[in-house]
């Protein structure tokens, strides 16, 4: 069975966002508040306030396997679809980790066509988050390196917890690999060209005090604050009538959405090629191996 319908297969049967078949959320959340449960994605569903919150649970760092990206994709579709939402705050479910980034067991020993399987999903995930019509938000509860950043700044805003070992940036220089086009132009649009060329050449990580200093997230509150404020947030943004907030983000998106669109399959294969070569699989097999020598 092919990954997605596997993935769709697997989640769990109160998962759907429509009607009857979302149970009510046990605790927290509004009036009415729903709750549905994929295997690492927690979506509560607040249809009065015309939010959800999606929780990445992808332990131990909630990193972006095939498997979690393939699931958070199709979360974010069936929030698309469900007329209650207009607003996503992304999380995490735990605090400590927000995304420890792509998943680097799917990038080292494998075959050429599971890197492009990989790399497929994320570019639809990225696809999916940067066009998306919803006003999303990050409240971005741990640490953030890598694609975990670049998932935080496909939202519309970023609020990061006040706590020094909460870094955020695309580190990927650091392990010897790079940023492809497409998440550069994505900070570019954030904090602009020169702020992202030192960024992404040094690998920068930026600490929550640098990381507002520098524009890459737009608020910097106390840790137990940080889903609380991008609730308030949201609130702004869906204040403004979704048809003229929709048709500003695509106007001001598009261009670097159809840079994507246009070299898909270019990137595809250049990703395969680059990660396959022996000096890069070398590279990111030392790099695992340090992370892991560190817990052994
Ligand atoms: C078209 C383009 C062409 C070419 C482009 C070229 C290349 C492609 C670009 C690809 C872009 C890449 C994007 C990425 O996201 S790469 C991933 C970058 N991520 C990181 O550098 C973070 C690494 N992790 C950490 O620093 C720490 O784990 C973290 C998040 C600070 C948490 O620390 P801690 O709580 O102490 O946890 P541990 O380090 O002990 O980790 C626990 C456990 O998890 C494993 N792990 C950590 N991170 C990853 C990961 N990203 N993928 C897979 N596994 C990970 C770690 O090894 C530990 O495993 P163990 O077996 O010891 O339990």
């Amino acid at each position: 069975m092919a990954l997605v319908a596997r993935v769709r297969a697997l989640l769990l049967p109160g998962s759907r966002l429509r009607g009857a078949t979302l149970g009510r959320a046990a605790n927290g959340g509004g009036a009415g508040a729903r709750r549905a449960l994929s295997h690492r994605v927690l979506v509560e569903a607040d249809p009065a306030a015309g939010v959800a919150v999606v929780k990445f649970r992808n332990p131990p760092v909630n990193s972006l396997s095939l498997e979690m990206l393939t699931e958070l994709g199709i979360c974010l579709e069936k929030l698309e679809n469900d007329k209650t939402v207009r607003g996503i705050v992304l999380t995490a479910d735990r605090p400590g980790i927000f995304s420890a980034g792509l998943d680097l067991t799917e990038m080292c020993g494998r075959n050429p066509a599971h890197y492009a399987e990989f790399w497929k999903a994320v570019q639809e995930l990225w696809l999916r988050l940067y066009q998306s019509n919803m006003a999303l938000g990050a409240a971005i509860n741990g640490t953030c390196p890598a694609g975990g950043c670049l998932l935080s700044l496909t939202c519309d805003y970023r609020i990061l917890a006040d706590n020094p070992k909460y870094t955020i940036g695309l580190n990927e220089t650091q392990l010897g690999i790079f940023a492809p086009f497409w998440f550069k132009d994505t900070m570019v649009n954030t904090i602009g060209h020169r702020a992202t060329e030192r960024a992404l050449q040094l690998g920068l990580l930026f600490t929550p005090a640098e990381a507002l200093q520098v524009g890459l997230v737009d608020q910097v509150v106390p840790e137990d604050q940080v889903q609380s404020t991008a609730l308030s947030v949201m609130s702004q943004w869906l204040a403004i009538p979704d048809h003229a907030r929709q048709l500003t983000k695509t106007m001001m998106r598009k261009a670097t959405v159809d840079q994507l669109l246009k070299h898909r399959e270019a990137d595809i294969q250049n990703f395969v090629s680059f990660i396959s070569r022996d000096s890069i699989q070398k590279v990111l097999q030392v790099y695992l191996q340090k992370l892991r020598k560190k817990n052994h």
